[in-house]
């Protein structure tokens, strides 16, 4: 195999909190073990259009705190055709690129596995999305500052729900999992918690809100994940619920993309810093088609075609949890 003397580094797909901290500790490892450090901006993006620059220990100064990633992300469609992989193949080979690590979520990992049949190009991928919906890791950077997001914004909530005596759905992301929600929903004391794995039923769900009416709650709050399989957008499942009942007011908050920003928390930046040096390592040491993981407090290395199972699993013991807490 050829010997490894650049690494690029890229992030993709949705922008998460410790992307920075993982660009920082790609670029500080590469210089601990000199061997030279090429960002690409706008991730496949960039790489397809040459968008490269080298990067150095003082590039990274001062990120590790914060949000976003400063080498930009992108969802590329051209990277999804033969024709714009092709362009990335021969952008990598002119910049004299011998290894690839991609920051980003199932998607990033989707494209680098194609990309990797395709050239047989090492790469090593690292968990970068707020979803947590990526198979072989307990965690993705960037969940645990989402989840504080939002069990932040959700305490607000509570305030002024129990102060008008209302009832309000939150949603929060999560397009395929609900791992945002149910642990979103657990920490702020949701009454319900609606999630793309389960479908609840709307008629249990009223049944559950009455209830709860009845055993002397004046306000309630459920987090609906926005991929939740109830089959009505957030809005219709506000006017349904507010249909059923006599004098409960039904409110919407959509928290969005606020989830994806902030300052990464000292989980995310920590995890982020093992993964990133982590991440180089492996390619040093001849891995490729992996990514760099985290297992038990251990880090791991997964097999790209693991990671991208498609279905995420839910943790049975964390219904439960929220069952029973919300009594
Ligand atoms: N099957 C595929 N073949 C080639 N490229 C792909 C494939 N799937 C995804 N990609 C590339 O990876 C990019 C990132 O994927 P996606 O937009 O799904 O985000 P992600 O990495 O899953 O992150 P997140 O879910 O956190 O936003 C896509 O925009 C596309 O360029
Ligand atoms: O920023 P965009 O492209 O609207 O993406 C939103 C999606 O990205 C994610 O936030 C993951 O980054 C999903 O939870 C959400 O559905
Ligand atoms: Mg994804």
């Amino acid at each position: 195999m050829k010997k490894i003397k650049n690494i690029a580094v890229l992030t993709s797909g949705g922008d998460s909190p410790g992307m920075n901290a993982a660009i920082r500790a790609v670029v500080r490892a590469s210089v601990y073990y000199k061997i030279k450090c090429t960002g690409i901006y706008r991730g496949y993006e960039g790489l397809i259009e040459g968008d490269f620059e080298t990067l150095d220990a003082r590039s990274v100064k001062n990120i590790i705190n914060r949000g976003g990633t400063f080498l930009k992300s992108a969802r590329s469609k051209l990277f999804r055709t033969a024709e714009g992989r092709k362009q990335a193949y021969e952008q990598l080979k002119k910049n004299e690129v011998d290894a690839l690590v991609v920051v980003g979520g199932d998607g990033t990992f989707a494209g680098a596995s194609v990309f990797k049949k395709e050239y047989n190009f090492p790469i090593v991928g690292i968990p970068g999305t707020i979803d947590n919906d990526i198979s072989g890791t307990d965690y993705t950077i960037g969940y645990d500052t989402a989840l504080n997001t939002v069990i932040e914004a959700i305490d607000k909530i509570r305030d002024t729900a129990s102060s008008h005596n209302r009832l309000f759905l939150v949603e929060v992301m999560g397009r395929n999992a609900g791992d945002i929600a149910l642990n979103a929903g657990i920490g702020a004391g949701a009454e319900e918690i609606l999630i793309p794995e389960q479908d609840m039923g709307i008629n249990r769900l009223v049944e559950s809100l009455k209830r709860s009416r009845k055993s002397g709650k004046t306000s309630s709050i459920v987090v609906v994940a926005e991929g939740d399989k109830i089959g009505k957008n957030i809005f219709e499942l506000a006017e349904y619920i507010e249909g059923n009942f006599e004098n409960y007011e039904v409110r919407v908050t959509v928290l969005g993309h606020i989830q994806r920003g902030g300052a990464p928390s000292c989980f995310d930046r920590v995890l982020a810093s093992r993964l990133g040096i982590g991440a180089v390592e492996a390619l040093l040491a001849g891995d490729q088609d992996i990514m760099i993981g985290i297992k038990n407090r251990k880090l791991v290395k997964v097999p790209f075609n693991e990671t991208i199972t498609g279905e995420n699993e839910i943790d049975l013991e964390l219904l439960k949890v929220a069952d029973i807490t919300s009594i």
